[in-house]
């Protein structure tokens, strides 16, 4: 007998502590949405085109294999999903547990706590506690719900990474103690920050970032569904600048598409959507809106940095083009580092230059003058040509 045949035998309605806050997106994809067209309209299209099954969900196919094989088997350890954002983690376990419980009983079934919201440890013995330590009648219909599997609560912490100490001790104890009737899943961006011995009670998914074909499938489908006007290389340089987050790679061409429909007239009727002409999205929008620098932007620089000794003119190149194109030096230093790594150079050459570069990244981000740290990234990359010689 598997440790999840007990069945539970009491009914509770739904604690007001439920914050089953993905409703919107459980009701996302077009075909089972129950919200009126304009309503629908106005969602953000990560919510809009949210994962509604497991097989929606891109990419990460060895995650989803395993864990359609845990509800196959009737098992469900408690989970741990971790990786860099806008990879799927909330979006599987939502997937997961729609595919356990249906969409019906999600309701009853599921605590969804944003841990970073609620960090204290007042969320670990109360929201936890009191959802954990109801139990629920064994709900017919699924086939997972007949096996016993539907009958276990599911507490979803996302950012947990973000409790403290003593949130996470607190939340070891509630893990044993419910073990009976609950599973938990914890999402992170970090496991490291999280304590050994919650990990330890965990099953543990690393969620890479996607690869660029995973984001093209997705982009591909709002394009058509959404009508954007894009031209291919503007589609190309979206996929490759979202870096596997499929969030930024949708958020960016929702802010381009926006940016390239006319304002319909304040007064007076409104235009119909198949009358508005809209620009075609170039790759020139797609780098303004992520505000990347432009790839000639910094062919230039490197260009320059790179064959030109004269100091104050490779200062004024960086300068200029920082001015005309609105460039941050942070985008800068990591566009110029993703150009030198691909160049054949001795390994004391590359080993200067990224060492130093990333010395200047972090005293950036730490708010050093952007002034002088840009004299210090033509410093850093004219210490390593100068090492060529
Ligand atoms: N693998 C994926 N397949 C399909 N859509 C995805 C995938 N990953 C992310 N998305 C899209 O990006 C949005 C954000 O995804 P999700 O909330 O699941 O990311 P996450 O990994 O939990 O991020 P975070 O760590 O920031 O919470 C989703 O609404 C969905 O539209």
């Amino acid at each position: 007998m598997s440790d999840f045949d007990d069945e539970m035998d009491i009914d509770v309605p739904p604690s007001k502590d439920i914050t089953f806050s993905s409703d919107t997106a459980a009701k996302g994809k077009r075909s089972a949405a129950n919200l009126p067209v304009e309503a629908e309209d106005s969602l953000p299209w990560v919510e809009k085109y949210r994962p509604v099954s497991l097989s929606d969900v891109s990419g990460h196919q060895d995650i989803l294999a395993t864990i359609n094989k845990f509800v196959d088997s009737n098992r469900l350890p408690h989970l741990l999903f971790y990786g860099p954002p806008g990879t799927g983690k909330t979006s599987t376990i939502l997937a997961l547990a729609r595919r356990i419980y249906g969409h019906q009983n999600m309701r009853q079934m599921v605590l969804e706590l944003n841990a970073s919201d609620d960090r204290g440890i007042e969320v670990v013995r109360e929201h936890i506690k009191t959802f954990a330590s109801t139990k629920q009648i064994f709900t017919a219909g699924s086939s997972a719900s007949r096996a016993g599997i539907a009958g276990f609560k599911l507490i979803i912490l996302d950012e947990a990474d973000a409790m403290t100490n003593t949130a996470q001790m607190a939340l070891r104890r509630i893990m044993e103690k419910y073990t009976a009737n609950t599973r938990f899943c914890i999402i992170a961006n970090y496991a490291h920050k999280l304590s050994p011995a919650l990990l330890s009670r965990c099953t543990r998914f690393r969620f890479s970032p996607l690869h660029e074909q995973d984001i093209r499938v997705l982009v591909d489908k709002v394009i058509e569904e959404e009508g954007v006007k894009i031209m291919p290389d503007a589609v190309d340089s979206l996929v490759r600048l979202s870096k596997g987050d499929m969030r930024r790679a949708l958020n960016v061409l929702q802010a381009c598409h926006a940016s390239s429909t006319p304002l319909q007239p304040r007064d007076g009727p409104k235009i119909p959507e198949q009358d508005i002409v809209r620009e075609t999205i170039t790759t020139e929008t797609i780098y303004n809106c992520v505000a990347a620098p432009p790839p000639d932007a910094i062919k230039k620089i490197l260009s320059t940095l790179l064959s030109t000794s004269d100091v104050t003119s490779c200062l004024s190149t960086i300068n200029t083009l920082k001015a005309a194109q609105g460039l941050a030096l942070a985008d800068i230093i990591t566009a110029l580092s993703e150009e030198l790594v691909k160049l054949e150079v001795k390994p004391q050459v590359m080993i200067t230059w990224l060492e130093t570069l990333a010395d200047v990244e972090h005293r950036v981000s730490s708010g050093a003058s952007e002034a002088i740290q840009t004299a210090a990234v033509v410093g850093a990359v004219r210490n390593g040509v100068e090492l060529m010689g």
